[in-house]
């Protein structure tokens, strides 16, 4: 009898692999592809662009300082593999003016064709504990991390639905998967990707287009280092336990993830087990996703004090604090 549910479940996943091909959408060829990064001045989102000039697109740049821009056009350019690919610069800032963010996609569609790939990667992050951010940071926050990625996608979709392709990335954060100690302003804009990103997903579908959102672990990138400036001791010790990645592993595991049209993009394996553990229901692009997560996911439920540990330990470390103030 146990035989025969054991060859029964083997046959069922058996099957499931066989489909998958058919389920799966075709991966973009990034080769002579147009692909817009927001943010591709500096850190992540300059790996990102590195990362695709690498395997032949055409890259527009988006970011305010216009000399930031002009170096990392010369660092992309080194990445060529052939003579005719193009870095464009356009300064804007993607989190202001709708008009202004339409007319600057409308411009460099005009000279390098539809965007194939949108990457929303310009954001910002801040730390401190709730009452001592100042309450206009949370009002800039959402504004460029959530704004700033609704903008740029609004202004591509029209043409991606025509065309029938595409690809949308965002760029979230492991902090946009659970909240954190002196993350009260950082997180919720990264939340609201995911709510974004699942939404459009889902009337994107029937398009052929797809959406990738990213949860990047603390990435070695100019960003970072501000926001080291104001950490609270807690956010540090919690972080600690993730370490930091290089921002061009996180470039390489993001590109591969948006090109084969996977929904969830994480790094390293705690980005792993951070998403299985959080996965909700967030579309599932492959069999072995779907199924890691039923596996995983109650052995992570049970293993939760793992996250609680470091959460416990900076608990414990703000009694002590605020009882010998
Ligand atoms: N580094 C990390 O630890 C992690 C970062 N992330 C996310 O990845 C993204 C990139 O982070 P990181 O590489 O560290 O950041 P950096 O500060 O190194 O780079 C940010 C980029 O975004 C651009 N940018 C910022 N604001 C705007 C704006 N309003 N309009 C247009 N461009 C803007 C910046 O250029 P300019 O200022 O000239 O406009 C720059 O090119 C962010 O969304 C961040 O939240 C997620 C997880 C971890
Ligand atoms: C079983 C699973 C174990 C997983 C343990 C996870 C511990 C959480 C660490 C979170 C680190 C915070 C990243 C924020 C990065 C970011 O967005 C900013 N640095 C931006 O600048």
């Amino acid at each position: 009898m146990l035989l025969v549910v054991a060859a029964f479940i083997v046959a069922f996943v058996l099957l499931l692999y066989m489909i998958s091909p058919l389920i799966s959408p075709k991966p973009l060829k990034l080769n002579g592809a147009h692909v817009v990064v927001t943010g591709g001045s500096s850190g992540i989102g300059k790996s990102i662009a590195m990362e695709c000039y690498r395997q032949g697109a055409f890259i527009t740049l988006v970011a305010r300082d216009e000399s930031k821009l002009v170096q990392a056009k010369k660092e992309v350019e080194k990445c060529a593999i052939n003579d005719k690919q193009v870095v464009l610069c356009i300064s804007v800032d993607v989190s202001k003016d709708y008009g202004q963010v339409e007319s600057v996609i409308k411009q460099c569609q005009e000279k390098l064709g539809p965007v194939d790939m949108l990457v929303n990667c310009a954001g910002t992050s801040f730390s401190g504990k709730f009452e001592e951010v100042e309450v206009e940071r949370f009002r800039s926050l959402m504004e460029v991390n959530y704004l700033g990625s609704v903008y740029p996608t609004r202004a591509v979709i029209t043409t991606m639905k025509e065309r029938r392709m595409g690809r949308i990335m965002f760029v979230s954060s492991q902090a946009g998967q659970i909240g954190l100690f002196g993350y009260t302003a950082y997180s919720p804009s990264k939340f609201a990707l995911r709510g974004l990103a699942e939404s459009l997903q889902m009337e994107m579908k029937p398009y052929n287009i797809y959406v990738t959102i990213a949860y990047p672990p603390d990435t070695d990138t100019p960003g970072l280092a501000e926001e080291n400036r104001t950490k609270p001791l807690e956010t540090r010790l919690i972080s600690e336990t993730s370490g930091v990645t290089q921002p061009e592993q996180v470039a390489k595991t993001v590109v591969k993830d948006a090109v084969q049209g996977n929904f969830n993009s994480s790094v390293g394996p705690d980005g792993y087990m951070l998403s299985a553990l959080t996965c909700g229901m967030s579309p599932v692009t492959s069999i072995t996703e779907g199924l890691q997560q039923i596996e995983l996911s109650h052995i992570l439920y049970d293993y939760n004090i793992i996250i609680d540990c470091p959460k416990t330990v900076c608990s414990c470390l703000t009694l002590v604090i605020v009882n010998s103030d």
